[in-house]
This record gives structure tokens, C-alpha cells and sequence, in this order.
């Protein structure tokens, strides 16, 4: 069907959804709806991230919601496509208090999936593009202050005379997307970091790189150079992130660790203590406290028994190339098969070592080529017509029930172009899998954030025999070997553990407290109860770019990508809130 017709009947569906909703009839807007239907909402309706599944949880959302909604100037954005059988489309419309972006698809002239979401809040828009600021008075001005000293009181005065609204812990790229958000939308914050911005990329093995393309993962306001490379190292990340800080005039606190954090009911106000590189430590006291302290907590390292006797080196991944260790011709025995063990294994070949990986559990891998052409590329390359906007919304415009049939079609797609690949992995004893659903990349990504691998070179090194594969758990480590639980020993000089990272709830319980850290429950996953994400079912990610149990508590971590969206979600609650705007929670 052409374009226009299509773009002709998602306009008649908008104009009879958005006459439904202001006449406030549920039975007719629930009839705009298929039987099967879900309404992904990201802040614009419910002060939330909630997906609403089936007709009786969007009835029991609307409401709760619509009133105070008041959604109108519904409208299609750009023209309408058929995708997987539905009529898709980008939508935009406004609610009493803000703007809001949305994408649509309908089946059979029903809504099969709807995602709202909130971009902008009326009165307080971001001052960008035709709406910037002079940035300097235009008239004669006696004693005229530069903009260097008004910066330099700034600095001075927030958090000693005049209290930050937000604190933010840690200067990643998280945590600083989502300062320059809130930084744009006046709202006072600090973030502290124990190291300086950057060191989250800078400090880790020499040979790491971005695995995604870059040009997916451009931070808000600010895209890389055009000549940036498609997977920058990780010094380039890290000047960047350090870059961005500067010029987005980013307030950071390098070299202060956060050494409590307790939140006051009466004040409503949190006490963050935080000891700044003179050794003093004050108090700093913001209403909402956000942890940007990263997907991954501590490293993991396996308590094998005989560790303590082997006679050669031990080290965790994320320790791996620090102290320069010469590897040539060391008998190396990597343990863990992650994104870490590949990328050590891969290092540790190319200065010579003989490599062996040990394999507990299958892994999902992918040519770097084939993530870029199925995943990446119709969004976000250049060659791309869609802005990065919209592909932002379609990146989560699919509600998790629906994850394996969705990526069916782009997992049939990666075993045509990968499947010989798989296969040389699998004569070599590596397994290799597509997530406990099939799902592959979308389910893992979204349940646990780990067990892939995109390949950057030692998928074909574990192909053509280089790097050598054992299956299976460890038993024990002795003097000189690595004892395997049917019994084999692999000899050992060297063990890298690249056994991946402690519960983030760690994190958590170390900078508020333990009893915080229970009240709030795990981090990310959707309660799918595959690949070790636990149920229950919540169908959003746990406790992430929404309010949580912990009043003025906030976690803002993910990718890249996912950040780039998520702080503006963050950013948008926390203004909201800065602004006394009523900012009802449906939960
Ligand atoms: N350049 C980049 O972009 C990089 C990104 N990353 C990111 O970090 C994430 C985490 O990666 P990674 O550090 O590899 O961690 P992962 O958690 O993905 O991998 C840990 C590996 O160690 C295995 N393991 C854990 N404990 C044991 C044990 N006791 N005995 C045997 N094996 C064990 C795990 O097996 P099992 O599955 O059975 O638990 C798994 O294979 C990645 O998914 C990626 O998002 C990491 C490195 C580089
Ligand atoms: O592996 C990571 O850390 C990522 O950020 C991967 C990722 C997040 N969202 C995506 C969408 C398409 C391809 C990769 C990713």
C-alpha cells in the first residue's frame, strides 16, 4: 500500500483515539485497540516507565491517569510505514504539562502497541537551537563580570553556600549525560567521583575498544566529530567523556568518594557525605540522590579452592594489563567467556601467550559487521533517514512480552550471515547460543547485560584453533594447573578470572545502606525468569529511569544508547520535581 494511504489511516486512528480520550470514554478508546494490545508508558501519562498489558491494565492506567493527563494535539510524525505486518508511525502529542513523542503500530486498523513517552515539559523547555540564549548582553553593561568569574562563583558556591537539588555518584558517561540534561534545565547538581571523568574507560586493559558503533552512541547535544571512529579506544572514550564535562559545563567533584548517604523523612532531604581531596569531609544535603555508579558492581573473583597455592599469576579482567606483565609464551587460562574473557584472551594471543578460554555457559556471539547491519545500521548510520530521535523511540517501543517474537526475524537473520562462524566455534567444543527464548541479543541485553560476545577478532581465533576451548566449571586450581570438573587439567602460568562483576546491589548497600539497598531490590532485568534474571514478571527494568522504593533515590545506568534516552526520562522527573510540578507516580 503507498506510504500517504498508510499515513492517511494512522491519522483517522489518532483522530478517533484522541476524540475518545478527551470525551474521557474508556469503552471507545479500549475498542481502538486489538485483543492482544500494549501501551509502553514512559513519564508522560504515569510519572513512570509502566507497560500496561491488555485491555483491563489500559483501562486500569487511563483511569488512574487521564485526568490529570489531559493528552490532545495528537498528531502522525513523518510519514507511516509497514513493517512485520503493522502499520507503523512516529506520533506526537501534548499532555497538561509537557510534550510528548510516541510510535504506533496498528494491525488490522487496531492498536497492536503504543509507546508514549515524555520529551519536554511546557514552560521550562530546554533553551536550544532557535530558543538559545545571547549568552551575553548585547548592551553597554558597567562593570560587566566575564563569564569566567560568573562560572568560577558557581563552582565556589554550590554545595558549600548554596545546596545542589541533585546529587549525582559517579562520572560516567550516565552520570554526566544526565548532569548536562539537568544542566539545561537549570536544575542545580553535583557529581561526585572518587576518580576523575573518563577513568570509567581509561582504567581497564590496554586493548579495549567500544564494541558497539559509535555512531549509535552519540552522548545529548553533542555528537562526535564526523571523522570519529567507529570503534574509538578506550583513551578516546575516555578524553571524551572528559571533553563533555568541560564543555557542557558540567559540575564535577573529582577525587571525593561518597562516604554515606542517608535520607532524612521529615526534611525529605538526603545527607551525602563526601570527603573532598583536602581530606575534609562535608555534608552535602540534595533532595534526590542519583547513582550513576554503572551496570556492573565489583569485580568477581571466584573463591576456588588452591588459589592461594598456584605458583603463577593471578588477575581479575579488570585488572588485566595493569602492572605490564610480559605474556609471551605464558601457558594463559582464561576462565569466563564474556565480552571480558574474549577480549583478554584475544590480548593475550596477540603478545604471544597460548591461550586457553574456560567455557561455563554458552554465549551469544556475533560478528561485529552483522550487530552493525541488523541491529545498528537501519537506525542509526548515516546512511540512515531516521533522525536519532526517532530511532531512539523505536529502540523501546517493544514491550518486553513481545521480545522473542519481535527478534525473531533479526535472529534468523544473524544465522544466515553468522551461521558458518557458529558453526567453526562449535567443532571447536565453544557453544554458542540465542538466549533461553531465542530472543538473542534484545533478551540478554535487557535480563542480565551479559554472556555475548560482538566479535572483534577472537571469535576466529577460537575458530581456527588459536585460542583453545575447554567446556565446563572449574574444580580447583593447584601449583601449576587449572583442574576442570570432569577431572582435566589445563596447565596454568597465568589465570585471568574474567568472571564478570559482583550484584550492583552491593554498590548501592555500600553508598546508602544495606537496609536501602533491600527495600529497593535488584537492579535491571524485567522479571522474565530466563538467563538468571529472576521473576516476578514487572515488564519495565527494575528500578531504572523511575522512581523507586527509596523516596529521592535514582539509578540512572545502562549503554550508551540506553542512557542517552533513559537521562532524559531522569532528567525530566527530577525538573519536574525541582519545579513543584504534581508529579503523580502510577505504579
Ligand atoms: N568493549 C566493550 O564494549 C566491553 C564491554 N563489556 C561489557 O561488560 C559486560 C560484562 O562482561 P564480562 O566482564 O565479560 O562479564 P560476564 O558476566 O558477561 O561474563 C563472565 C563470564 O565468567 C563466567 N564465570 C563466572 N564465574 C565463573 C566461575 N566461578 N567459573 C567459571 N566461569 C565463571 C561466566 O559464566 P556464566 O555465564 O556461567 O556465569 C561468564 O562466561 C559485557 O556484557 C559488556 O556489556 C565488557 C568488556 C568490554
Ligand atoms: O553491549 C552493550 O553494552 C550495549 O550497549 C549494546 C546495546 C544496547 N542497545 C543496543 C541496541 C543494538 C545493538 C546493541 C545494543
Amino acid at each position: 500500500m503507498a506510504t500517504q494511504t498508510l499515513t492517511e489511516d494512522v491519522r483517522a486512528w489518532l483522530e478517533r483515539f484522541s476524540a475518545a480520550l478527551e470525551e474521557s470514554d474508556l469503552e471507545k478508546v479500549l475498542a481502538l485497540f486489538g485483543d492482544q494490545c500494549f501501551w509502553r508508558d514512559m513519564v508522560s501519562f504515569t510519572w513512570n516507565v509502566k507497560t500496561a498489558e491488555g485491555k483491563d491494565e489500559i483501562r486500569a492506567m487511563l483511569e488512574a491517569t487521564l485526568p490529570s493527563a489531559a493528552p490532545a494535539s495528537w498528531r502522525v510524525e513523518g510519514e507511516a510505514m509497514e513493517m512485520f505486518g503493522a502499520v507503523t508511525a512516529f506520533v506526537a502529542f501534548e499532555t497538561a504539562t509537557g510534550r510528548g513523542k510516541g510510535h504506533l503500530r496498528l494491525v488490522d486498523g487496531k492498536c497492536f502497541t503504543l509507546l508514549t513517552t515524555l520529551y519536554e515539559l511546557k514552560g521550562f523547555e530546554e533553551k536550544i537551537g532557535a530558543s538559545r540564549l545571547p549568552g551575553r548582553n548585547l548592551a553597554p553593561e558597567p562593570n560587566r563580570q566575564s563569564w569566567a568569574a560568573k562560572r568560577e562563583l558557581e563552582r565556589g558556591e554550590l554545595g558549600y553556600g548554596k545546596q545542589p537539588f541533585v546529587v549525582i555518584v559517579g562520572a560516567g558517561h550516565s552520570g554526566v549525560m544526565l548532569a548536562a540534561r539537568l544542566r539545561a534545565l537549570n536544575v542545580p547538581t553535583i557529581v561526585v567521583d572518587k576518580g576523575s571523568p573518563g577513568d570509567s574507560w581509561r582504567n581497564r586493559y590496554g586493548s579495549l575498544h567500544l564494541h558497539t558503533p559509535s555512531y549509535m552512541d552519540n552522548f545529548p547535544y553533542l555528537d562526535y566529530p564526523a571523522g570519529w571512529p567507529t570503534y574509538p579506544s578506550k583513551d578516546e572514550m575516555g578524553d571524551w567523556i572528559e571533553a563533555y564535562v568541560k564543555i557542557m559545563n558540567v559540575n564535577v567533584w573529582s577525587h571525593s568518594s561518597v562516604e554515606s548517604s542517608t535520607f532524612d523523612d521529615e526534611s525529605k532531604e538526603w545527607a551525602v557525605a563526601v570527603t573532598r581531596p583536602d581530606g575534609k569531609t562535608l555534608t552535602l544535603r540534595p533532595k534526590h540522590l542519583v547513582l550513576c555508579t554503572g551496570m556492573y558492581g565489583d569485580p568477581r573473583v571466584p573463591d576456588f579452592s588452591g588459589a592461594e597455592i598456584f605458583g603463577g599469576s593471578q588477575h581479575h579482567s579488570s585488572r588485566h594489563g595493569c602492572g605490564g606483565a610480559d605474556f609471551a609464551g605464558k601457558k594463559c587460562v582464561v576462565i569466563g567467556t564474556g565480552t571480558s574473557g574474549h577480549d583478554v584472551a584475544q590480548d593475550l594471543w596477540e603478545k604471544g601467550a597460548d591461550v586457553t578460554m574456560v567455557q561455563r555457559s554458552p554465549v551469544f556471539v556475533i560478528r561485529s559487521e552483522t550487530l552493525a547491519a541488523v541491529y545498528v545500521d537501519p537506525l542509526f548510520h548515516d546512511s540512515s533517514p531516521m533522525s536519532q530521535q526517532h530511532a531512539d523511540l523505536l529502540m523501546v517501543s517493544t514491550p518486553y512480552r513481545l521480545v522473542a517474537p519481535f527478534q525473531a526475524p533479526m535472529v534468523e537473520e544473524i544465522k544466515r550471515r553468522d551461521g558458518d562462524l557458529h558453526e567453526r566455534l562449535r567443532e571447536r567444543g565453544f557453544r554458542v547460543h540465542f538466549a533461553e527464548d531465542g530472543s538473542g541479543l534484545a533478551g540478554l541485553l535487557n535480563r542480565t547485560a551479559t554472556g555475548y560476545y560482538y566479535n572483534m577478532g577472537a571469535s576466529y581465533l577460537i575458530a581456527s584453533g588459536e585460542i583453545k576451548v575447554r567446556s565446563g566449571g572449574v574444580e580447583k586450581v593447584t601449583e601449576r594447573t587449572v583442574v576442570l570438573t570432569d577431572g582435566s587439567q589445563v596447565p596454568a602460568d597465568v589465570i585471568v578470572y574474567a568472571t564478570g562483576s559482583r550484584p550492583v546491589s552491593e554498590v548501592v548497600a555500600r553508598v546508602t545502606s544495606p537496609e536501602v539497598a533491600a527495600k529497593v531490590g535488584p537492579l535491571w532485568g524485567y522479571g522474565s525468569g530466563l538467563d538468571g534474571d529472576p521473576g516476578p514478571w514487572e515488564g519495565e527494568l527494575r528500578n531504572i529511569y523511575k522512581p523507586t522504593a527509596q523516596e529521592g533515590l535514582w539509578f540512572h545506568i545502562g549503554g550508551l544508547v540506553q542512557t542517552r534516552f533513559g537521562s532524559l526520562l531522569v532528567a525530566l522527573q527530577l525538573k519536574a520535581r525541582f519545579e513543584g510540578l504534581p508529579t503523580p507516580v502510577y505504579r
